[in-house]
């Protein structure tokens, strides 16, 4: 077992917080040709809490998902997961954190081609040398609805089953947090809605933290808040969005 990573006595938001962004500073490049993705984000996320990030194109959505999720350094500023400062951890640890302790869906499925639906699902779990509690995998194939597609590989699968299999392996290892990007960017409406009642699902069945990257204001109103994001910065927050009032903000940012 490898020894825990110190606790930092940062200060906490609130009580209940499993992530957060403190002053997050991201610049790509330097000099003339230096872009400030992030600008001084600050957020907390709270356990069981469903969080959609929205804004333009280019306003750091993504660079803020991958930030948080340790799949992108830092210029300043801290990441927490629980008491963990992801800022400064050395590479091992950080891929072990992110391993053990949080969850990734992507836009593209990602999933190991030559794998079935039921191996894809129990990889992250196998990598980490854990064997999955077989109630919670079985929990999670029936609800997502996977059953009759364990041993097909992702090329005999729609872009929804795809999808649903990439969520089943984000929660199997119980993560503290799901992160994801554009889950359901390249879905149609109806799987894309699956997802997402999933998704909602996960957080009001068993308190999972979601933090999702979306343009979709469908999508976006399955969370429980909506931060926007503008030229690197968060310029609005939504509590209990529904599709009318992200669009009347989206609006209002565009005015
Ligand atoms: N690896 C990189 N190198 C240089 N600039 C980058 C890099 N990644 C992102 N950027 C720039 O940082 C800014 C924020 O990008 P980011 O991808 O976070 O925006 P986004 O809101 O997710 O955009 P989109 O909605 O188009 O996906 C953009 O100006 C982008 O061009």
């Amino acid at each position: 077992m490898s020894p825990p990573t110190p606790a930092l006595s940062l200060p906490r938001v609130q009580d209940d917080q499993v992530a957060a962004a403190i002053d997050l500073v991201r610049t790509y490049g330097s000099g003339e040709n230096a872009v400030a993705a992030l600008r001084g984000v600050s957020a907390s996320f709270a356990r069981g809490q469903f969080t959609a990030i929205m804004g333009p194109s280019g306003s750091g959505k993504s660079t803020l998902l991958h930030c948080l999720a340790g799949l992108d350094g830092v210029t300043s500023g801290r990441v927490l997961i629980g008491d963990v400062d992801l800022t400064r951890l050395s590479r091992t640890r950080l891929a072990r954190l992110r391993r053990d302790r949080l969850g990734f869906v992507f836009q593209s499925f990602n999933l190991l081609p030559m794998l079935t639906a039921a191996e894809n699902i129990r990889l992250t779990g196998r990598l980490a040398g854990r064997r999955a509690d077989p109630a919670w995998f079985d929990t999670l194939v029936d609800a997502l609805g996977l059953r009759e597609r364990l041993g097909h590989r992702p090329a005999e699968m729609s872009g929804g089953q795809q999808q649903r299999v990439a969520v089943a392996r984000a929660l199997l290892t119980r993560p503290e947090v799901v992160f994801a990007d554009e889950p359901t960017g390249n879905l149609d409406s109806r799987s894309g809605a699956e997802v997402l009642a999933f998704l909602r699902t996960a957080v009001d069945g068993y308190r999972q933290t979601v933090i999702m990257v979306t343009h979709d204001p469908v999508a976006a109103a399955h969370a429980d808040r909506v931060l926007f994001l503008a030229d690197g910065r968060i310029v609005d927050e939504l509590p209990s969005p529904t599709v009318d009032t992200v669009h009347a903000v989206m609006r209002r940012m565009e005015g």
